[in-house]
């Protein structure tokens, strides 16, 4: 299979080299050329597998020219043996026809884990067999870079830089980036928010003499491998319920837009999904640019949820460029645009948008509420992300299935679901020690070239 960048104007990759580029160098993201399609019965015979089982045939397709299915199959069970649940993504039911999709059990209690520990065996396999060396970036909002640091820590072929925005992620997420005491992993608290850390990763993707001095490459959602590995839950949830012979929807906690995405693969991929439900809390520039076509970015205001604190959603411009009928140019201008204060989206392809998703918005209050909700109805204690989706679900029930995303543990946002609910969720026990390990910080000013320096004095 063959990736082509977004903008149209990079070199069309395979997989590996896909993987390991990150950023396509005209400042697109890679997407495959063609989508694999599965049959009715390719996805019926589904039902009954392990998740891996799942994973393996789904991913397959797209992996194949870099991996013979055997190795793939070992680095898929390598991935998912840390999870702490046997179904690696189990399903729980909420209320009549609405359950949740439990992504949690991971082993930094976030989705991230379903694709960086996978991602931390492929980077692994392809520079051993290459004996090459990369220095990878990501920018995180809290999620991504606890996973990041959990999956590529002590590796020897990769230094590993995670930017977050400094005081503003949980004091789970920070420890989990700052706490880990192998040599080649490095928290980088920047000041700012998460979409200035955003914009730091990919003008250092842009600075072609850095990126190529240091071999760059990036964890984020604009490597495509994140968005595969995501796909495989749609599968594994959809078919639980009963697809193919009937359809599901899905509602998903939004900011990057990753998460989504895969979603929107998994549907063009053959999988019956009746409604996509893009779920923003009060940062909610999806939600507006769905409803209106006015895609401008505010200022970003702090939330309980705060890993989906984003007004600069990067894959979004994957899901325009599906919009848009494959057309980089018109990309490109969207997103020279932007670099100007915003754009509009053309009436063609904000109809294939909506005809694609629906999106809703939920405040502080009503995120507090649906958590509160949540445990008095069902028990379940929610983390403020995936009570934005619950609450914005509420009012996309009643047409068949519905299921929620649970993008993380409640652990990890101890104060607002204590806020909400009187409780303070422990954090299992296999983190017991976390408040009591020594955090390593750096700080660094919003600055490219301040945070260059850092990453070439150390590597
Ligand atoms: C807990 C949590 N929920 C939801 C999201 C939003 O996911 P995406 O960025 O893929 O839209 C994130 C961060 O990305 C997150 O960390
Ligand atoms: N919420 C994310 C933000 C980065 O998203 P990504 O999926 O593009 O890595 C986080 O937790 O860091």
């Amino acid at each position: 299979m063959r990736y082509i960048s977004t903008r149209g104007q990079a070199p069309a990759l395979g997989f590996e080299d896909t993987m390991l580029t990150g950023l396509a160098r005209d400042g697109g993201l890679y997407v495959p050329e063609e989508l694999p399609v599965m049959s009715r019965g390719d996805i019926a015979a589904l039902a009954g597998l392990s998740y891996e089982e799942v994973a393996v045939r789904v991913m397959a397709p797209f992996v194949a020219d870099a991996f013979d299915e055997a190795t793939f199959a070992d680095m898929v069970a390598h991935a998912y043996m840390p999870f702490g649940h046997d179904a690696r993504a189990p399903l729980v039911q909420l209320g009549p026809n609405h359950h949740l999709l439990e992504l949690f059990h991971g082993p930094t209690l976030a989705f991230k884990d379903f694709a960086m520990q996978l991602i931390g065996q492929m980077f692994e396999h392809t520079l051993t067999k290459r004996g090459e060396r990369v220095t990878i970036i990501g920018a995180t909002s809290g999620d991504t870079g606890s996973a990041a640091m959990e999956a590529f820590r002590g590796l020897d072929a990769v230094d590993l830089f995670v930017l977050y925005p400094h005081g503003r992620v949980s004091e789970v997420q920070r420890r989990q980036m700052t706490t880990p005491s192998e040599a080649n992993v490095h928290a980088l608290a920047i000041t700012g928010h998460f979409d200035d850390a955003q914009a730091r990763v990919k003008d250092m993707f842009n600075d072609f003499d850095f990126r190529d001095r240091v071999r760059l490459a990036g964890i984020n959602s604009i490597n495509f491998a994140r968005v595969l590995a995501q796909v495989v839950y749609y599968f594994t949830s959809a078919t639980a319920l009963g697809a193919p012979h009937r359809e599901i929807s899905y509602t998903v906690p939004t900011g990057n837009f990753g998460d989504i995405f895969a979603g929107h693969i998994a549907k063009r991929m053959g999988l019956p999904i009746r409604q996509l439900v893009v779920a923003t809390n009060q940062n909610d520039i999806l939600h507006r640019c769905l409803t209106t076509g006015e895609y401008r970015p505010g200022t970003v205001e702090p939330s309980i949820s705060p890993s989906m604190d984003i007004q600069v959603s990067s894959n979004f411009e994957r899901a325009l460029h599906l919009a848009y009928g494959g057309d980089g140019r018109a990309i490109a201008q969207l997103m020279d645009e932007l670099k100007h204060g915003g754009f509009t989206v053309s009436q063609g392809a904000l109809q294939t948008l909506q005809d694609t998703y629906v999106s809703g918005r939920a405040t502080e209050e009503e995120t507090t509420a649906a958590i509160r909700s949540a445990l008095d109805r069902t028990g379940e204690l929610l983390c403020p992300h995936t009570a934005v989706g619950t609450h914005v679900a509420e009012a996309h029930l009643g047409q068949g299935p519905m299921i929620t995303l649970a993008t993380a543990h409640p652990a990890k946002f101890p104060d607002a679901v204590e806020a909400a609910t009187g409780i303070r969720p422990p954090l299992p026990a296999r983190m017991a020690d976390l408040f009591d390990r020594e955090e390593r910080i750096t700080r660094v000013d919003n600055d490219l070239s301040a945070i260059e320096a850092i990453i070439d004095a150390r590597i």
